[in-house]
């Protein structure tokens, strides 16, 4: 579980971050939502540790992260798995080489265990049979899987996706999207989503933190999302016409 209090983080004299409280849980996908410029990535940001607050905490099943030693900063940075935008992969290196990274960086695995766990975290995104390719060799979604699989390779406790999905078609993203709740779920990790598309929502949101200029505007789940009057996050989650109707059909089915 991660627990963030009273988040405070700017830049000289713009505060960006005013004061962000809120939980994310094991096992649940938790997405991260709002305008160009409400924070998302500084607030994720944050929670990698690469910004440091001002003011307020944020703790790892307890552990305040602005207070490890050195030896749990090392221990922490095993837990969490990342997924960046555009997948980040190293294109001279093979998928293998790739996803095996962590293992090399972290464990004194032999290259046995290593190429088991590979094995084994790349059969469960379904991407068998690829070892030996480059990531230029692999469509988007491909790639997509790889980072996914070495995002988990360490058996992450906590995973964070900066526009997991961004790039792809809008059935490979739907996958993209189910794989992560599937993961998550199955692994129980605490997974934190920055994404800009309404469409991961409605899927896997199960809980969506909706931030604007930098507070906590609304949160809650996606089937909430559908009946809240709040007028910030209706504004923007359906602000087109098609999210419009979709939201009145459910309604209307719902009541
Ligand atoms: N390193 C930095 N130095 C100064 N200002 C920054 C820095 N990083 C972010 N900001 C400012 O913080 C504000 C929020 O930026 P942030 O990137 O978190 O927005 P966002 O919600 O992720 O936007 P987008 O959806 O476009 O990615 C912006 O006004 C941005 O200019």
């Amino acid at each position: 579980m991660i627990q963030v209090k009273d988040l405070h983080k700017g830049f000289g004299d713009v505060q960006v971050l005013k004061g962000i409280t809120t939980t994310f849980e094991p096992g649940k996908t938790s997405l991260i939502i709002g305008q160009s410029g409400s924070g998302k990535t500084v607030f994720l940001k944050s929670l990698i540790g690469l910004h440091t607050p001002e003011e307020g905490t944020i703790a790892f099943d307890g552990r305040v992260n602005t207070k490890f030693t050195n030896e749990e900063k090392r221990q922490w940075r095993q837990e969490i798995g990342m997924v960046f935008q555009g997948s980040a992969l190293f294109d001279s290196q093979t998928v293998e080489e790739n996803v095996m990274f962590p293992l090399k960086m972290f464990t004194d695995q032999s290259q046995s265990e290593m190429l088991d766990r590979v094995n084994f975290v790349l059969n469960r995104v379904n991407l068998e049979n690829s070892n030996y390719k480059l990531p230029a060799e692999l469509s988007g979604g491909m790639q997509k899987r790889v980072a996914i699989a070495r995002a988990i390779v360490m058996n992450p406790k906590y995973l964070f996706c900066d526009e997991p999905n961004s790039g792809l078609d809008p059935q490979t993203a739907t996958v993209i999207d189910n794989l992560i709740q599937e993961i998550t779920d199955e692994y129980k990790i605490t997974t934190v989503i920055n994404t800009h598309d309404m469409n991961s929502v409605m899927e896997i949101g199960e809980k969506i933190l909706f931030l604007k200029n930098g507070i906590k505007a609304w949160e809650g789940t996606n089937e909430e999302i559908f009946k809240t009057d709040n007028e910030a996050v209706v504004g923007f989650v359906y602000s087109s016409n098609l999210f419009k109707k979709v939201r009145v059909a459910y309604l209307n089915e719902t009541n």
